[in-house]
């Protein structure tokens, strides 16, 4: 059956290919006013989503909604506890895009440690000067402290590891045997982590479990040269806190992706400092990944569709619900 699947916010165009190829009538959102929106979800059996909100008020505007498929990894913006409760499927793509945020985490090392930006500055400004006033940090036996070692955290260190850095992990798991697995020395608390590390690097995702994991105390506890690069959720850090911290020169930088709110506001206090780099949440945007991550995406969303099992199922409550329906319905 031709199933309208709503497309909230642009993707690769191979990923809406797809669920044309499966017969679907695939329809690009015209807006994300809500209004406009609750119209045009109206009929939809499958909802895609990057980081607009899908909350339960949109559910509801949707009767016959089946599956939410999030373009990515993280899945804070959809309220899943309402999916759950309504008995949608909510599927990601997780893996899809760690490569490429992999790089970004890595690329805003680089930025920070090369002084790219005034760099790039002074060589246009052609006034001769910098050179001489400028102390670059070299990285190789730098302590690179990954915090989380799911797909992407595994992704930064291993990267991290071929360019000579030494990598610490922390996870919320003791003894985790993903870490010791590839290799890497895990340590046990946090706080001892972001005593030694030269470069913070965090992997988590959002949500009230992660809220300012890294608040002023934990800023505190790193070195006054360390970086702290986030390309996870603006939500993990406390970022008021970091932006005094980086003001008063606590600690070396801070390379971000991402950010509590999003766009990041004009008014943000990080837009007038020099010690940190900021990118518009696009380190999952390289080419290949957002190819990826678009087809990954609409494979889940046909197998839903179809009635087979999701292989990104977030909440598998809501398939062992549907089963159970569609038995009792089948008997009754
Ligand atoms: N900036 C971007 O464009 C971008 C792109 C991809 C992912 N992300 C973010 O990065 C996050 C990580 O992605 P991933 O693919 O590595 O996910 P993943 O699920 O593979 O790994 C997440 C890791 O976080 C740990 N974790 C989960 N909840 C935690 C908690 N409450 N406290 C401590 N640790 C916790 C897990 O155990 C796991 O090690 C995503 O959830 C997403 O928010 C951002
Ligand atoms: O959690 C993720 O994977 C990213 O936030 C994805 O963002 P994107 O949909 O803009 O690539």
């Amino acid at each position: 059956m031709a199933s309208l699947c709503l497309i909230l916010q642009r993707i690769h165009d191979d990923g809406p290919a797809l669920l044309r190829a499966a017969g679907h009538d695939s329809r690009l959102s015209r807006s994300l006013e809500r209004e406009a929106l609750a119209g045009e979800i109206a009929g939809a059996r499958a909802v895609l989503t990057r980081d607009a909100r899908v909350d339960a008020a949109l559910m509801d505007a949707a009767p016959g909604l089946e599956v939410i498929g999030v373009h990515g990894a993280g899945v804070d913006n959809v309220d899943l506890a309402a999916a759950t409760a309504r008995g949608i499927l909510v599927v990601n793509t997780p893996g899809a895009n760690a490569r490429s945020v992999a790089e970004h985490a890595l690329a805003l090392v680089f930025h920070l440690a090369k002084s790219l930006g005034p760099g790039d500055r002074a060589a246009r400004a052609s006034d001769g000067t910098f050179k001489y006033r400028s102390a670059l940090t070299e990285l190789e036996c730098a302590i690179f402290g990954v915090v989380g070692f799911g797909a992407i955290g595994a992704a930064t260190a291993r990267l991290a590891r071929a360019l000579g850095m030494e990598v610490v992990v922390w996870t919320r798991r003791p003894a985790d045997p993903a870490v010791a697995a590839a290799g890497f020395p895990q340590i046990a608390a946090l706080d001892d982590l972001l005593g030694v590390a030269d470069i913070v690097s965090l992997h988590l995702p959002g949500g009230e479990g992660t809220r300012h994991l890294i608040g002023a105390a934990q800023i505190a506890r790193m070195k006054p040269s360390a970086l702290l690069i986030n390309t996870a959720r603006g939500t993990v850090v406390d970022e008021a806190a970091l932006a005094v911290a980086l003001r008063e020169g606590r600690i070396g930088g801070a390379g971000l992706d991402v950010f509590e709110v999003e766009p990041l506001p004009p008014a943000s206090p990080l837009i007038g400092l020099d010690n940190v780099v900021l990118t518009p949440h696009v380190s999952g945007s390289t080419q290949a990944a957002l190819k990826r991550t678009a087809t990954v995406l609409a494979g889940e969303v046909i197998a839903a569709l179809a009635g087979r099992r999701p292989t990104h199922l977030v909440n598998p409550q809501a398939w062992t619900a549907r089963r159970i329906g569609a038995r009792s319905e089948a008997g009754a």
